[in-house]
């Protein structure tokens, strides 16, 4: 079987609650970098020994919050000996805005896993975007290049949307199919 991880960073809760179902569908451990930009312990090493990393952050001034890009810097420690090279890379965020420049932050995401040589894997699900679409219908918000959610700037995390907690499931269950399919038995 596969190793899956998911790790981000989340300042309120919001994308926390999306990791977690993201997390849930792909059978994965989950690693939080914390407030001051750090892993837990042994988060280093679990993540050196996965098959597929998926990264998550908000999405703070059209990119990932400085926490993950401290994180994106540390890195480049694994990056000298190509530790991540060929393994199966997907990205995740969430924003007030409907759009809010979501697009931004996964493109720096993807960007991120190039640097290492990894596998980008896409969102993979069909756009719900005819007149009949509804807020809570799978990929609503229609992203192709990994997950998205939105939560109101007012909304608690406990607020996040069912069809946005829902694509994020489904997402983590496909990059795990495709880990799975690059993984020897
Ligand atoms: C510093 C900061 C910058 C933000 N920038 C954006 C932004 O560029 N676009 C957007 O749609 N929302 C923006 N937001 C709203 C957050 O993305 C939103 O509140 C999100 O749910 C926070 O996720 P979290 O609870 O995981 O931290 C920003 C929030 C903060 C605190």
């Amino acid at each position: 079987m596969s190793k899956v991880v998911v790790v981000y960073h989340s300042g309120y809760g919001h994308t926390q609650r999306m990791a977690q179902s993201v997390a849930e569908g792909a059978n994965a451990e989950l690693i939080a970098i914390d407030a001051d930009g750090n892993l837990p312990e042994g988060g280093w090493e679990a993540l050196a020994a996965a098959d597929a990393i998926i990264m998550g952050s908000p999405t703070y001034m059209g990119s990932v919050s400085w926490q993950f890009k401290k994180f994106a810097d540390a890195s480049s420690k694994p990056w000298f000996s190509q530790q991540w090279k060929d393994k199966i890379a997907a990205g995740f965020t969430n924003s007030a805005g409907m759009n809010g420049d979501k697009l931004s932050t996964l493109h720096y995401l993807f960007t991120l896993a190039m640097q290492h040589g990894m596998i980008w894997v896409s969102q993979g699900l069909m756009p719900s975007n005819t007149k009949a679409a509804q807020r809570n219908d799978v990929n609503y918000l229609v992203s192709y290049s990994g997950a998205i959610a939105q939560s109101p700037s007012d909304a608690s995390a406990n607020e996040m949307l069912p069809g946005d907690l829902e694509t994020a499931r489904q997402f983590g269950e496909r990059v795990a199919a495709i880990a799975a399919r690059f993984t020897k038995a």
